[in-house]
C-alpha cells in the first residue's frame, strides 16, 4: 500500500459501540487502525487483533486523519485536550455518541478541523472486558456539524471518504444533509427512555405499564425536548413522541445504555442528552417542568457513581 493511500484513524472508546464501530473500520482497505483502550486493554491486547493499542493517545506518536470518538459523553469537555498530540490541521474529528452539543468542546479546542457527527442506533453492551454483545439494530446516520472555516468542497470530501469506509465496512447508514435533526429525534428517545428505564429499572414496556400516568408524563417530556429543538431552530414536530412511543410498543421491551451503566454505578451521560436541553430550554424562558425535574433527580442519582477519570 502506498503510504498515501494509508488511512490513520484512532478510535478512542473502545467500549460496546467503539468495538462495534472498530470491526467496522477495520474491514475496510488502506485503513491502519489505532484504539484507545481503557479498563479493558489487558483483555483485549490478549486477544491479538491486528490493530494498534495503546491506553493514552499520545502514546499513539503520531497524527491521525480521522479521530473516532466514542466514548461515553460524561466529562466532554475533559476529551479534546488529551487528544491534542494527536491532532493535526488534517484531522477530522467523528463523534458516535447519544446526546446534543456533543460537538461543541471539540470546535473550540480545534477550531480548524472538520466534524463529522453520527447518530447511531446499533444496540450493543459489553458482557466482559473485551467481549461486546450486539444486541438489537444496526442503523447510523452521519452528517457534517459544518465549520464556515474550512472549504466546503474539503469538508464534503473528509466526509465522503468516510463514509466510503462505511461502506466497504458493510455497516447500514445514511449520510443526511442536517444531522442536528437526527441528534435531537434521537436525543427525544434517549431523554425519555434512558431516563425512565434508568429510574425505575425497569424495563420500557413494563414502565408505560405500571400506572395510567405512566404513558401521559412519557409524552410529556419527550414533548418538552422537542419543544426545545424546535425553538433551537431543529424542525421536529410534536407527533414526534406517537411516533417514538408507536416505535418503542412495536419492538421488544428494552432497558437503555443508561441502565447498564446506572447497574453498573458508572456515571451516567447526564449532560448531554438532558443537561443540554435543559439549559437551551431555561436560556430561551421555554416551561420545560418534567424535563428540568428529571434532569435534577439523575444528577443527584448520578453523584454515586461520580468518580474520577483518568
Ligand atoms: N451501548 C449502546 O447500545 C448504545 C450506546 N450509544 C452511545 O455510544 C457511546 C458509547 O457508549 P457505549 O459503547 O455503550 O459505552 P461503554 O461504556 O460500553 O464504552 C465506553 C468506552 O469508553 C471508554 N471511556 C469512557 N470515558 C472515557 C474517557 N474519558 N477517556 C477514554 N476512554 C473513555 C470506556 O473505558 P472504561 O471501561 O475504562 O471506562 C469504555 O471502554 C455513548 O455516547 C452512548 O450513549 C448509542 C447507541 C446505543
Ligand atoms: C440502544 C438504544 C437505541 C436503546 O434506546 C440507545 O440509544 C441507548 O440505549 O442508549
Amino acid at each position: 500500500m502506498a503510504a498515501s493511500d494509508q488511512i490513520d484513524i484512532l478510535l478512542y472508546g473502545l467500549g460496546a459501540i467503539g468495538s462495534f464501530y472498530a470491526f467496522i473500520l477495520s474491514r475496510a482497505r488502506n485503513v491502519r487502525l489505532t484504539v484507545v483502550a481503557r479498563s479493558n486493554y489487558d483483555a483485549v491486547k490478549n486477544k491479538g487483533l491486528k490493530i494498534t493499542m495503546v491506553k493514552y493517545p499520545a502514546e499513539a506518536q503520531s497524527t491521525f486523519d480521522y479521530i473516532v470518538c466514542a466514548h461515553k459523553a460524561i466529562d466532554q469537555p475533559s476529551v479534546p485536550k488529551r487528544l491534542e498530540p494527536v491532532v493535526n490541521e488534517k484531522t477530522t474529528i467523528v463523534i458516535i455518541q447519544n446526546g446534543v452539543g456533543n460537538e461543541e468542546p471539540f470546535r473550540e479546542a480545534f477550531p480548524g478541523a472538520s466534524i463529522l457527527s453520527c447518530v447511531t442506533w446499533v444496540g450493543a453492551r459489553q458482557t466482559e472486558p473485551g467481549i461486546v454483545a450486539h444486541t438489537k439494530s444496526e442503523d447510523m446516520q452521519i452528517g457534517l456539524f459544518p465549520n464556515h472555516s474550512v472549504e466546503a468542497s474539503l469538508e464534503k470530501e473528509r466526509l465522503d471518504r468516510f463514509a466510503s469506509l462505511l461502506t466497504q465496512g458493510k455497516t447500514i447508514f445514511q449520510v443526511v444533509p442536517d444531522i442536528q435533526v437526527q441528534r435531537w429525534e434521537k436525543v427525544v428517545w434517549n431523554a425519555a427512555w434512558n431516563s425512565l428505564t434508568t429510574l425505575t429499572m425497569l424495563d420500557t414496556h413494563s414502565w408505560l405499564k405500571s400506572s395510567p400516568g405512566a404513558l401521559p408524563l412519557t409524552r410529556r417530556l419527550m414533548h418538552e425536548v422537542i419543544h426545545v429543538a424546535q425553538n433551537c431552530n431543529v424542525p421536529l414536530e410534536q407527533s414526534l413522541a406517537d411516533l417514538l412511543i408507536d416505535k418503542i410498543l412495536g419492538m421488544h421491551a428494552i432497558g437503555s445504555s443508561m441502565q447498564v451503566d446506572a447497574k453498573n454505578e458508572r456515571p451516567m451521560e447526564i449532560e448531554i442528552i438532558l443537561g443540554y436541553p435543559v439549559r437551551k430550554g431555561k436560556e430561551l424562558g421555554l416551561s420545560i417542568p418534567t424535563l428540568e425535574t428529571i434532569y435534577i433527580i439523575l444528577t443527584g442519582m448520578n453523584q454515586r457513581f461520580t468518580r474520577t477519570v483518568i
